[in-house]
C-alpha cells in the first residue's frame, strides 16, 4: 500500500493547524515536515517549536525531514517536539551510522535521505539501521520544483538492492510529485510519496489527496 505524506512547506502558514487537519481528514499517512537551516540548503523554514505546536493539533505520524548540517546537534529536540520518523541527509552527517543509532535510541524511526546527485553506494553500509530511504527527486531547498527523471533509475536500483538483501525498508520520494510523476515513482519501486505543492497548492486539499491516491492505484 502506497503511503502519502503531504509536505507543509507549501501550506498557508497563517492557517497551519487548519490545513494539517484537512489532510488528516483526507486520510493521509504521514505529515512531512521540512526543516531547513539556510546552510545545508539555501532556505530557512522552522524548527522544533512549530513541530511541537502542531503535535497538539494532529494525530498523524510526523515525518521530519532534516535539511540541516550536523543534525545530531538537534535530534533530542526534534524527538521531544514529537517527531516519529527522522530523516537525516547522508551529505550532512560526518558519522552517519552513529547519528542513525542515536535517532533509534531516542525512540524515533531513523531514515536516511539522499540528494539527486548522491550515489546509492553512500548508504550501502547503513541500510540495516534504517526504516526508510528518502530519495530526493529535486534538489532540496524549495517546494514547487520539477521532478528530476534521472532519479527513476536510482529508485529501481535501490529497490533491487533492498530486495536482494531481503530488507523491508520504505522508499520515499520527495520533490515534484504529482499524479503523473507519482505513478512513475511507484512503478519504479517507491512506496511513500511526499507532495507539497500538489496538495497544499490545490484549491481543494481533500480532492488533491484523493487524486494522488487514485493515480497510483490504477
Ligand atoms: O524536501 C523538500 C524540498 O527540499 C520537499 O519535501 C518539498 O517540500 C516538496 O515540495 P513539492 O516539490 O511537492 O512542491
Ligand atoms: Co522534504
Amino acid at each position: 500500500m502506497v503511503k502519502i505524506a503531504p509536505s507543509i512547506l507549501s501550506a498557508d502558514f497563517s492557517r497551519l493547524a487548519e490545513q494539517v487537519q484537512a489532510v488528516e481528514r483526507a486520510g493521509v499517512d504521514y505529515l512531512h515536515l521540512d526543516v531547513m537551516d539556510g546552510h545545508f540548503v539555501p532556505n530557512i523554514t522552522f524548527g522544533p517549536g512549530i513541530i511541537k505546536s502542531l503535535r497538539q493539533n494532529s494525530q498523524l505520524p510526523f515525518d521530519v525531514h532534516l535539511m540541516i548540517d550536523e543534525p545530531e546537534r538537534y535530534l533530542e529536540s526534534f524527538v521531544a517536539a514529537g517527531a516519529d520518523l527522522i530523516s537525516v541527509h547522508v551529505e550532512a552527517c560526518r558519522h552517519l551510522h552513529r547519528t542513525l543509532e542515536t535517532i533509534k535510541e531516542l525512540g524515533a524511526r531513523p531514515a536516511v535521505a539522499l540528494n539527486p546527485a548522491t550515489p546509492l553506494s553512500s548508504i550501502e553500509h547503513v541500510l540495516a539501521e534504517v526504516d526508510m530511504v528518502l530519495l530526493m527527486t529535486v534538489n532540496p531547498g524549495f517546494g514547487g520544483q520539477k521532478f528530476i527523471p534521472a532519479v527513476i533509475r536510482k529508485i529501481v536500483q535501490l529497490k533491487k538492492m533492498l530486495d536482494d538483501e531481503n530488507l523491508n525498508i520504505d522508499i520515499e520520494v520527495d520533490g515534484g510529485i504529482n499524479a503523473e510523476t507519482a505513478l512513475q515513482a511507484v512503478r519504479a519501486g517507491a512506496n511513500v510519496l511526499v507532495a507539497g505543492s500538489a496538495i497544499f497548492g490545490a484549491n481543494d486539499i481533500e480532492k488533491a489527496v484523493r487524486t494522488l491516491r487514485m493515480s497510483v492505484n490504477t
